[in-house]
Parts: C-alpha cells; sequence; structure tokens
C-alpha cells in the first residue's frame, strides 16, 4: 500500500530510469528532506514495473510531457535527444527542470527563456564535474580562460557521432589517442552522451565558445577523468576528478549522486556549497 504524501512536501517526477534516474528514485524513495517521489515516465513501463514496485510509495508512471504536472521539480535523465519534451511542458507550467543531458541546451537554449517568461527555472547540477561553485565565484569577477581535458575509457566514448562520422577505430588503440580539441560547443555536437561535462563547465563560467576542451580516447585508465584549468583575477585553479564509470560506461556514478546531493539542498535547513 502506497504512504501519505505530506502536502507541504515537494514533488519530485524523474525522466528516464536508467543509471542515473534509478538511484535518484531509490534515494527519493529512501527519504529526503521535504521531498516525494511523485511520478516517472519511462520507455518501457513492464521493463521498470518491479523496481516500481518494490518501491515504499510507488510513483505514477505517466507520459514524458505529462511530468510537469505531476510534480514541482522535473529531473530530465534520458537520453539528450528528449530535452524539449521534458523540459518544455514543466518550465511552461512555473516548474522547476533538473538538467542532466545539458548539452542538449545549447541547441534548446530558447528553453531558458520559456523558463524565465513563466517563472520556471533550470538547474545544471554539477554532475560528473568538480568545482563548479568556484567556477561560478570567480565568474562573478573576470575569467580570462577555461581548459577541460578529458581522458575516457574506450567503453566510455563507443559510438560518439564524432568517432564514427570520422572514421577512427578507437577499439585496437594501445595507447592514448587525442579525438578531439576544440570548444565545448563542437565537443556537444560531436560527444552527446559523453561531454555534457564540457557544457556544463561552460555554462558556469565563460560559455561554450571560450571553454576549451581535449578529448582523449585512453586504453590506459579505467576512469572517466576530467582535469580543468581555471585563469581569472581572483584566483588560478586547478582540479581533477577520476569518475568510476556506472553500469553505463559512459556515465560516472558520481552523476546521480550529485543530482541528490542538489535535492537535497531544496528544503535543507543548512546549505553547504554554492
Ligand atoms: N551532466 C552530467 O554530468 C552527466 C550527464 N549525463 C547524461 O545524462 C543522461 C542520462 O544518462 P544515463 O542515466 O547514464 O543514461 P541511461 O541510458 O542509463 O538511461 C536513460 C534512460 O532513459 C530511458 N528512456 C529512453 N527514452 C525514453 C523516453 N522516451 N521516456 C522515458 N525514458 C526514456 C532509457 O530507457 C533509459 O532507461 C544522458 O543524456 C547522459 O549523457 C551522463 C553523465 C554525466
Ligand atoms: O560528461 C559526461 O556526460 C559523463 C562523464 O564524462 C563522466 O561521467 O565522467
Amino acid at each position: 500500500m502506497t504512504e501519505q504524501r505530506a502536502s507541504n512536501e515537494l514533488r519530485v517526477a524523474i525522466a528516464g530510469l536508467g543509471s542515473i534516474g534509478t538511484k535518484i528514485a531509490t534515494a527519493l524513495d529512501q527519504g529526503i528532506e521535504g521531498l516525494a517521489l511523485s511520478a516517472v515516465a519511462v520507455r518501457d513501463p513492464a521493463k521498470h514495473q518491479a523496481f516500481l514496485s518494490g518501491l515504499r510509495r510507488p510513483p505514477q508512471v505517466v507520459p514524458i510531457d505529462q511530468l510537469g504536472d505531476a510534480a514541482d521539480i522535473v529531473v530530465e535523465c534520458a537520453p539528450s535527444r528528449h530535452l524539449r519534451s521534458i523540459v518544455e511542458p514543466a518550465v511552461k507550467r512555473g516548474k522547476t527542470a533538473v538538467v542532466v543531458s545539458v548539452g542538449a541546451l545549447l541547441d534548446n537554449s530558447d528553453l531558458i527563456d520559456l523558463a524565465r517568461a513563466n517563472g520556471g527555472r533550470i538547474i545544471v547540477p554539477t554532475g560528473a564535474l568538480i568545482g563548479l561553485d568556484a567556477v561560478n565565484a570567480a565568474a562573478v569577477g573576470t575569467i580570462h580562460s577555461v581548459k577541460m581535458v578529458t581522458r575516457k575509457p574506450i567503453d566510455g566514448l563507443k559510438g560518439a557521432p564524432f568517432i564514427v562520422e570520422n572514421g577512427i577505430d578507437i577499439d585496437n588503440l594501445r595507447e592514448p589517442l587525442k579525438l578531439f580539441e576544440g570548444t565545448a560547443r563542437e565537443a556537444a555536437k560531436g560527444f552527446p552522451a559523453n561531454l555534457n561535462v564540457a557544457v556544463a563547465l561552460s555554462l558556469a563560467g565563460v560559455g561554450p565558445d571560450r571553454t576549451l576542451v581535449q578529448i582523449w580516447a585512453d586504453p590506459t585508465v579505467t576512469r572517466n577523468v576530467h582535469r580543468i584549468e581555471v585563469e581569472s583575477d581572483s584566483a588560478r585553479f586547478s582540479m581533477s576528478i577520476e569518475n568510476i564509470p556506472s553500469e553505463n560506461p559512459k556515465t560516472g556514478i558520481i552523476t546521480a549522486l550529485s543530482v541528490i546531493a542538489l535535492l537535497r539542498k531544496q528544503r535543507a535547513t543548512l546549505c553547504v556549497g554554492t
């Protein structure tokens, strides 16, 4: 039997129950202060039935474009091609959309205007990255440059359009290969499921056309490694993170944890970090 929801709880809906969405749903069901999981949208409901009925408070299953009706906060964690159908209805209703497929925001930036016009919000979590608090703070002053170098194991890059379109064979690599060097905007096009982090970094700092990115296919690493260097008028900082891949090798485990940490802040009495 489903338990009753307290009337002042923020309702959270999740689009996509994959490697990220399932962990967020589980965390919400186990309890995040002041929040309740109200709805999910999935591609194949039968596949998720056992998981959903095992939750203490099973959410409604609704079509992807109805999540905004069923929640105050809609968490987008589906393939990036669905970004608009998830975020648009939510922000039109003045709701908050938490976006992890952040690369797709660049081609759908009118959603930000739509949110503004309707009292909605779009929140990009730090996700698989590190230090966006420091980049945000530096951006209040003047940032001179932001550079990021990403190294991923072969499985973390397979199928990326840039690799396929350029006929690059990464399966038989024995040493690291620099695949790409360019802007975050270009990286998001060539690697839409692998380089959301570059776009998040760019939106926190100097934008997608001034954030410079290198991408390496590296058979010597087992983690998704991102190294960032920022030069600004307030600080110079370097940061790196080595993400353990989740069951989806393109996605670090920490991504879901970052969203859970963000959700915990929505109603927490003590919030630490920007
Ligand atoms: N911002 C960041 O730091 C990061 C962002 N990402 C991005 O997050 C997104 C989700 O990543 P994962 O959970 O690892 O992917 P995943 O492939 O494990 O899960 C996606 C889920 O969406 C479901 N789905 C597909 N079509 C759907 C539809 N029409 N309606 C509802 N659900 C649908 C799939 O069945 C799957 O269960 C991806 O776009 C990925 O690139 C991933 C890692 C880091
Ligand atoms: O950027 C992404 O989408 C994912 C990523 O690099 C990671 O998990 O480390």
